[in-house]
């Protein structure tokens, strides 16, 4: 009777479970509108390409995935209760002259919400209007901070590897009390079996032109989500937008890799040499046995390469002077963590996501790991080198 009892007792929903469910739909959908403003940058030579301020790179998708992210945000969870801190701004947008950009956002933000109800959310009544758009996009500059619950966003990371017809991702977390305790991060050029990326998508590309391919074999991308805490890390494939949603769309446990000799590690790092010191780097690889060729990869793909056991060191070291931004890691963070590994600074402390869009304080650089083991082993040769270098 007494088991009976307990069983009847309705057990506690999971905590954070209709955020999670909501971002990872929302990451869906924002890969699926990469795809198509990759596949268009791609065939058409256009001017689609803006620069900022700081000569990096943003697109249409950039503002366009930020947009539909804060939307669907501030419509599952009413607006007043949605900060976002978010890497973009509308400053580029809303110049007399970006009449035309802001209002082929404006049709790939309708286009893409129009397709809400493939992903499991609704979508607007009516189209968004070119203020409404502006609107989304600005909501995402909150500050973040130490108290309370905001969302970080990097709604292209790796904006270089996207131009350029390479990786990039999507990073959507939930931060509370200055914690990460959700991460989601949409790859829509990693495929779920990693075996796959030497069909590389542009070979993909060719094919598919050839054999009208099922989502099967067509998954050239996933999208990994974890919650803190929860000791999990997941994995599904990509949906395309008139696929059905099942959830939890197959989604499959990802895991870091057991290896824990440098010897057998491979090691992933920035593709861009003025983002991390490749030359450090190479000397650190060489002081600790590591044989492999570094795995250079475009943005936080490398978070899911390592959560995934793919490669088992990740390492960034940014010149002096330049601060990481809080979304460029918040996701990959999680992620990592709940499939098993460590992220830290190179002097072993974990990132601090409560002071504001930067990590302040970063001691070096960032070294994530598939576990413990390796992690000291990285740490102590970081230290050792650190002084015979010109860093
Ligand atoms: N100078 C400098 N140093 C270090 N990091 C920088 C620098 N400039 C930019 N960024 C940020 O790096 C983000 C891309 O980092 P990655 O690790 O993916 O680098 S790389 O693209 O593989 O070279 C990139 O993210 P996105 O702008 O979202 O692409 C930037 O936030
Ligand atoms: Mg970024
Ligand atoms: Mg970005
Ligand atoms: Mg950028």
């Amino acid at each position: 009777m007494e088991d009976q009892k307990s069983l009847d007792i309705p057990s506690e929903p999971e905590k954070y479970s209709k955020e999670l469910n909501i971002a990872v739909r929302a990451v869906q959908m924002a890969c699926s509108l990469c795809q198509e403003v990759q596949d268009s940058l791609i065939s058409k030579t256009n001017n689609q390409i803006q620069s900022k301020d700081d000569n990096s790179p943003v697109t249409v998708a950039d503002w366009s995935v930020q947009a539909i992210v804060s939307w669907v945000l501030s419509e599952s969870f009413g607006s007043e209760n949605v900060s976002i801190v978010a890497e973009e701004d509308v400053q580029n947008l809303s110049k007399a002259d970006s009449a035309g950009l802001l209002e082929t956002v404006v049709r790939t933000v309708n286009d893409s919400l129009s397709a809400a109800p493939c992903f499991g959310l609704e979508g607007p009544r009516n189209p968004l209007s070119s203020s409404d758009v502006l609107e989304a996009i600005s909501r995402g500059n909150s500050t973040g901070g130490a108290t309370g619950r905001f969302w970080t966003l990097d709604p292209v990371d790796g904006t270089l590897g996207f131009v350029r017809g390479d990786q990039y991702a999507v990073a959507l977390a939930l931060i509370e009390d200055g914690e990460v305790v959700l991460g989601v991060l949409g790859c829509p050029n990693y495929p779920m079996k990693k075996e796959w990326l030497n069909y590389h998508h542009r070979y993909h590309r060719i094919i598919s032109k050839l054999t009208p391919t099922t989502s099967e074999s067509w998954d050239k991308g996933c999208v990994l989500y974890a919650r803190k805490g929860s000791g999990e890390t997941w994995m599904q494939p990509l949906l395309k937008k008139n696929n059905k949603l099942i959830w939890p769309n197959s989604a499959i446990q990802a895991q870091v890799s057991s290896i824990d000799n440098p010897a057998l590690a491979t090691f992933c790092e920035p593709v861009e040499k003025s983002n991390s010191s490749h030359s450090f780097t190479a000397g650190l690889a060489h002081s600790v046995g590591l044989r492999k060729q570094p795995l250079r990869v475009y943005s936080m793909v490398k978070y899911a390469a390592i959560a995934r056991g793919d490669a088992e060191i990740f390492m960034k070291f940014a010149r002096t002077g330049y601060k990481e931004k809080i979304w460029d890691h918040a996701a990959g963070v999680v992620i990592i963590q709940e499939a098993g590994g460590v992220v830290t600074d190179a002097g072993g402390c974990p990132l601090d996501f409560s002071k504001g869009i930067y990590l302040e304080g970063l001691d070096r650089g960032i070294i994530a790991c598939a576990g413990a083991k390796l992690h000291e082993k990285i740490l102590r040769a970081v230290d050792a080198s650190w002084n015979s270098s010109s860093l």
